[in-house]
């Protein structure tokens, strides 16, 4: 709702109070309708201020809203009639003015900010456009240049950017309702008509028409097919050439075609799966609001690899103070060097006023003795991290939390060989540690909610989505990539090429299909884990079924012939040199496949992009089934956080999981059959999704409550 109240002096207060953040709700909507009613009509009222309740101005539209049908009044002709008040309106702006929140501050004729407030359109991240006048407002007031960056990236800007924009009028270290107040009252009686945004030409540079192209091929290269950023460049190239009334019926039909739309679905899913997973809950019962963390000030990372690098990196910018340890002198010397660089270039990218921690280099294991928390990143080598593990529990100071950075390996057999089992999680970090998003927590039977919820919360301060995920190899991301990885190379074996998968994987989304991935990781690095795993080296035959089950030697011939990859010049691409990037096909790879698939009669086949994508993806999403059935992953949201966040599944389409759910289960369930055959176990529907199936069906949002009442009943 919104409050009407008439403060001394003919100034009217209207408050938004919608918590937590005053979004505009039908019910907000509603109150607003109604106070600006009550000030128009109010002979004494000469002025008005628009402020939220809470220190927060408004959060924009209420999201929740979209799924269900439209009730109360609608957002632009409420918009409009703001901007139509014959008395000064301003805008009291404090904490967040985002999406509507702003749109609504553009209908006023004033904008006062507080000067930590934050302002932003990021209606294009949830598969929108500024559509209450969002788009055709804001280039009229700060130009269209500027509009553009705004409103195709999204980006939230600070009041001191706003103010320099030209968005705010007035930024203040006080109280800006106060302040507000204060103005309007002495702006009451003067004219309006220069305060209408929607009377105002849209400032634009000579060269518009070739401006907006540029931009709208820079977003189309960006967006990776994603609809919400190109048609916010068409609403702003009708804001640039048209009068604002059609500039309005653009914006109204473009935003039509938005609202329904699968990936405005999609992305306002993945927005809300990002705060969901910070709702995390263990088996034990054990959740975030039920376990208390501790604030770590003093850290340690063992091992100073790439991995090790970002991880100290990415703790110092959080202001904690880090002992980096590695043993190799070489590679101690090159860290000492390269870590502080990383640390000051990624500070300044992120505009860091604060000065970050203090990190100190060390060749001596005996140095983490003070810290709170240990995050161990040396070589994914069990034995090796046993070692480690068993060294700092006796190095430690009691109570110190040891973390692993594996990306795979047992939590609960490194937790075994310390004193305090308990106090051992995983914190899996993807590289570049210091700049992906994504942070799976792993915990063992035996870590305590304690540790869980203190390896979540730090992943928080280093502003990570973290998703606590329980204890099997490869946890959640790695084990679902596991089957996508081997039906992409059984494609090649059946006729298709690398740059064939890989440019099916990319129109669907991904940055880099799993071909040029790989070549860019370093074959090697499976490689090293299937010699482990005992599915090739000397002594193992060279056939197609290994370990009882259909595979492919084709990555380890690979390897075998020293193509490893982008670092050594030659992979399943072949590039300029070690280190290159521009992946080019290589005939040597395509005589390689035809020669391997002689030698093995099998005859190459034509594939179809269709097929490659259900054989990779279903692949994985199946397996997603089978972790949500083991209870590794809480939710089907945690599954697609983490694909979203770590493994570049593009945004607007979710997730694996909410994927899975828009083509329909029922479907999934069929091509899987299909494609199935006893020797790929991977591609054996899952039996949780054929119990969802059975039962009709339900939205990806009903998974959670589903299965935890079959588990219950002992179905799963
Ligand atoms: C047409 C479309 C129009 C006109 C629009 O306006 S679309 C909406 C545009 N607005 C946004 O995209 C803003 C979304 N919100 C945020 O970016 C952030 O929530 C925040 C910056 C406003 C606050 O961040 P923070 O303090 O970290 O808090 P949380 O993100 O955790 O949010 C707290 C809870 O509030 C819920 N929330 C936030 N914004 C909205 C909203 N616009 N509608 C509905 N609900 C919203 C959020 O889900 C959290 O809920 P719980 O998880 O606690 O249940």
């Amino acid at each position: 709702m919104a409050t009407y109240s008439r403060l001394p002096g003919s100034v009217a207060l209207i408050t938004l109070h919608n918590p937590p953040v005053n979004a505009l709700s039908a019910a907000v909507r509603q109150g607003i309708v109604d106070a600006v009613q009550r000030a128009l009509k109010d002979p004494k009222v000469t002025s008005v201020v628009i402020c939220g309740q809470n220190g927060k101005f408004c959060g924009g539209a209420d999201i929740r809203e979209f799924a269900g049908p439209m009730l109360g009044p609608p957002l632009v002709p409420m918009i409009h009639a703001i901007e139509a008040v014959d008395k000064p309106v301003a805008a009291a702006i404090e904490g967040v003015a985002l999406g509507g929140g702003l749109e609504l501050a553009l209908a006023c004729h004033y904008r006062i900010a507080h000067s930590k407030a934050v302002l932003g359109l990021p209606e294009v991240t949830l598969g929108l456009l500024p559509g209450a006048g969002g788009s055709q407002r804001l280039p009229r007031l700060i130009g269209l240049t500027a509009a553009l960056d705004l409103i195709t990236t999204g980006r939230h800007v600070s009041a001191a950017e706003a103010l320099k924009l030209g968005v705010l009028d007035q930024v203040t270290d006080s109280n800006a309702v106060d302040l507000a107040v204060e103005f309007v009252r002495s702006v009451a009686g003067q004219p309006l008509d220069s305060r209408r945004l929607s009377t105002l030409p849209c400032p634009c540079p000579p060269d518009v028409d070739s401006l907006l192209d540029k931009v709208m091929s820079k977003v189309r290269q960006r967006s990776r097919g994603a609809l919400a950023p190109v048609a916010c460049v068409r609403a702003l190239r009708a804001a640039a050439s048209l009068p604002y009334a059609q500039g309005m019926e653009k914006e109204r039909e473009l935003m039509a075609t938005l609202f329904n739309s699968g990936q405005a679905r999609a992305l306002q899913y993945a927005f809300f799966s990002q705060r969901v997973v910070g709702k995390w809950s263990l088996p034990s019962g054990a959740r975030w609001d039920n376990s208390t963390a501790r604030i770590i000030s003093k850290a340690a990372v063992i091992g100073l690899g790439t991995m090790g690098r970002g991880i100290v990196v990415a703790l110092a910018l959080t202001g904690i103070s880090v002992v980096a340890v590695e043993t190799q002198e070489k590679q101690l010397a090159e860290a000492s060097r390269v870590v502080p660089a990383m640390l000051q270039r990624e500070a300044g990218r992120r505009r860091l006023a604060t000065p970050p921690g203090v990190i100190s280099f060390s060749s001596n294991l005996q140095d983490v003795s003070e810290v709170e928390l240990v995050i161990e990143a040396v070589f994914e080598d069990m034995s090796l991290k046993l070692q480690v593990f068993k060294h700092l529990s006796s190095v430690c100071r009691p109570g110190t939390l040891l973390c692993s950075n594996t990306s795979g390996l047992d939590i609960d057999q490194l937790a075994a060989v310390t004193q305090s089992p308990g106090l051992v999680v995983g914190m899996h970090f993807f590289a570049p540690a210091h700049v992906m998003k994504l942070l799976e927590v792993v915990y063992g039977p035996r870590s305590s909610p304690e540790a869980v919820a203190t390896a979540m919360q730090l992943g928080k301060r280093m502003g990570k989505v973290g998703v606590a995920v329980g204890n099997c190899p490869g946890f959640v991301g790695n084990r679902m990539l596991k089957p996508y990885l081997e039906q992409a190379n059984f494609l090649l074996e059946e006729g298709a090429t690398p740059r064939q998968v890989d440019e099916a994987l990319e129109e669907f989304g991904f940055p880099m299909g799993v071909f040029r991935m790989s070549d860019l990781s370093g074959l090697d690095v499976g490689w090293r884990i299937r010699k482990e795993a005992g599915l090739t080296g000397p002594g193992v035959e060279s056939t197609r079924t290994r370990q009882g089950r259909r595979y492919s030697p084709l990555p380890d011939q690979m390897c075998e012939a020293g193509r490893l990859g982008q670092k050594t010049g030659k992979g399943w691409y072949q590039y300029d040199g070690p280190g290159g990037r521009v992946a080019r096909s290589d005939p040597w790879v395509h005589i390689f496949l035809e020669t391997y698939r002689a030698e093995h009669g099998l005859v190459a086949r034509s594939i179809t992009l269709e097929e490659i994508l259900e054989r990779c993806l279903y692949a994985l999403i199946n397996e997603g089934f089978n972790i949500l059935q083991d209870a590794v992953a809480a939710g089907p949201e945690d599954i697609d956080a983490i694909y979203v966040f770590g493994y570049g599944w593009p945004r607007h389409r979710g997730g694996p999981m909410f994927h899975a759910d828009q083509v329909g289960l029922g479907r999934i369930l069929q091509r899987l059959n299909q494609h199935s055959h006893p020797d790929v176990p991977h591609l054996k529907p899952s039996t949780l999704l054929r119990r969802l199936v059975a039962a009709g069906s339900p939205p990806v949002q009903k998974w959670r409550e589903f299965i935890n009442k079959e588990r219950v009943h002992s179905q799963l």
